[in-house]
């Protein structure tokens, strides 16, 4: 019996998982561990599973975007080290301790803050990553004073360990590498000023996926492994590139739920858009917006029947979508792909990002609790999550 009643599921390929880690394992430097991100529920994909499959399968940590995404990893009884990689406020900073999480910090204040918490509740030490903002704009230190700074007030807690320095880079993925070449000698400037200070680095990294296909050999430390684990590339032009080969990781599928044949034309869905031509075969799909898959499809988008391609016919609706079956008799449980291959044809979420105007890694993350996981390791179901019933 399945644990769902609504035959439209999210399919995770394990093995994908694996083989991309192993993809990264030989493309980087021996000495440069991998740390797997899995925030926004493994983009996508979930985060326990993934992070699981990582693990077993190379990874040597995880990453996540906030503290609660790493108490859902502990809570599963992951014990692996985790790094929250965005801003977390001070008052948490006892859950981190008491976790075990390591967290990234770039304000003076902030550590001070921490530090008097920490010592307040006589709660164990917690790692810290001070993250320099290089040219993303977003999150760190600018200068090499606030830099020493923040160090030096990590230094003189006993509460917070320095264990980390990292920088994130905003073009990695593009052709033109002069933007992250710029953030890279920053970076190392930031690096050479530590050391001219005397001190020991703690881990250091600075590679995404695409920095990490681009420049291994700015591995250092650690890779911060997010897109590429899903078998994804940062961009189309990073795919063209393909100095790695990489297996997508996810499928979206769904079973017919009725079938009509218009003998004489009719009008489909909300605003009437979309008008039949005789005897069109319109199937109706139990998957919608509210599930994460895009009203932009509208009249635009396809799904897989029998290996070939059904259009999208009028509007997505919050909880259906109809579909022109082309080719073939569809009967209501017929499987459909959405995203995935079926057969020969595949629908990428590269081609589905394009039509929505998006890119890869926002499709994934857009699918949400309405739609379960199911597993699948060597094309053997291995397990399923459904985050309604959780
Ligand atoms: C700080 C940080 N680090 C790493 C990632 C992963 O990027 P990719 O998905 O492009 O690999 C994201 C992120 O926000």
């Amino acid at each position: 019996m399945k644990p769902f009643c609504r035959d439209t599921w999210v399919e995770v390929d394990l093995d994908a998982i694996r083989a991309n880690v192993e993809t990264f394992r030989r493309h980087i430097p021996e000495k440069t561990e991998i740390m797997a991100v899995v925030k926004a529920d493994g983009y996508g994909h979930g985060a326990v599973q993934v992070g699981r499959e990582a693990l077993d399968a190379g990874a040597d940590s995880l990453a996540v975007a906030m503290l609660d995404e790493a108490v859902v990893l502990r809570d599963a009884g992951i014990t692996a080290p985790i790094l929250v990689l965005g801003y977390t406020p001070p008052e948490s900073v006892g859950i981190a301790s008491k976790r075990q999480v390591e967290l990234t910090a770039y304000s003076e204040a902030w550590i001070r803050e921490a530090d008097r918490l920490l010592r307040q509740d006589q709660l164990e030490p917690v790692g810290i990553h001070v993250k320099a903002d290089t040219g993303m704009g977003r999150l760190g230190v600018r200068t090499t004073d606030e830099l020493l700074g923040v160090v030096g007030a990590l230094e003189e807690s006993d509460k917070l360990r320095w264990s980390g320095l990292f920088t994130h880079y905003a073009c990695a993925d593009e052709p033109d590498d002069t933007h992250v070449r710029r953030q890279h000698e920053m970076f190392q400037a930031f690096l050479q000023a530590l050391l001219a200070s005397g001190r020991k680095l703690p881990k250091v990294h600075c590679c995404n996926t695409a920095a990490a296909i681009a420049h291994p050999e700015w591995g250092y430390d650690t890779i911060r492994l997010g897109i590429g684990l899903y078998g994804l590339y940062p961009s189309p032009y990073m795919k063209e590139r393909a100095d790695v080969s990489l297996i997508p990781a996810l499928s979206l599928k769904t079973r017919i739920a009725h079938v009509k044949v218009a003998e004489q034309p009719i009008t489909v869905s909300y605003g009437a858009t979309y008008t039949t031509e005789p005897n069109e075969q319109v199937a109706t799909l139990p998957i919608g917006y509210a599930d994460g898959y895009s009203r932009l499809l509208s009249n635009r988008g396809t799904v897989l029947f029998e290996g070939s391609r059904a259009s999208i016919i009028g509007r997505v609706c919050m909880d259906q979508t109809m579909v022109r079956i082309e080719s073939g008799e569809a009967e209501v449980g017929d499987e459909v792909v959405l995203y995935g291959r079926q057969g020969e044809e595949e629908i990428s979420l590269d081609e589905v990002a394009a039509l929505i105007g998006t890119i890869n890694y926002e499709v994934p993350c857009m699918l949400n609790y309405r739609i379960p996981k199911v597993y699948m390791r060597q094309g053997k179901e291995c397990g399923v999550f459904h985050p309604l019933f959780k």
